[in-house]
């Protein structure tokens, strides 16, 4: 079962990690795009990256704001390297098109 990782963990994971902050015990950032399109669009990508991961967001969609929220869980709704990894890859795929 993956761990908790430590408060210094989550800083320096954050440091690379824009408009990423730590949020009630999850890592949390709001994304916002131009129209609902783009913001389904980049939900339907995260998704298969959360598929690939087994990792899953947390989440919620206004229109055009796509709020996100990552903790494990398994590891009694922590902050783990999974959901380092799983934010990571949702810069990746958060371009627009
Ligand atoms: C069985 C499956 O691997 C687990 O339930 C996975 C699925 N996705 C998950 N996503 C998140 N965010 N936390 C988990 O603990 C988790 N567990």
């Amino acid at each position: 079962m993956a761990q908790p990782i430590t408060p210094a963990e989550i800083t320096t994971a954050l440091a690379a990690l824009p408009g990423w902050q730590l949020e009630r015990d999850a890592l949390a950032k709001e994304f916002k795009f131009g129209t609902f399109r783009e913001a389904m669009s980049f939900m339907i990508r995260v998704a298969f990256e959360a598929e690939g991961l087994d990792h899953h967001p947390d989440w919620c969609n206004v229109y055009n704001r796509v709020s996100i929220r990552l903790s494990t869980h398994d590891a009694g709704g922590k902050v783990t390297a999974k959901d380092v990894a799983l934010a990571r890859e949702i810069e990746r795929v958060s371009w627009v098109d």
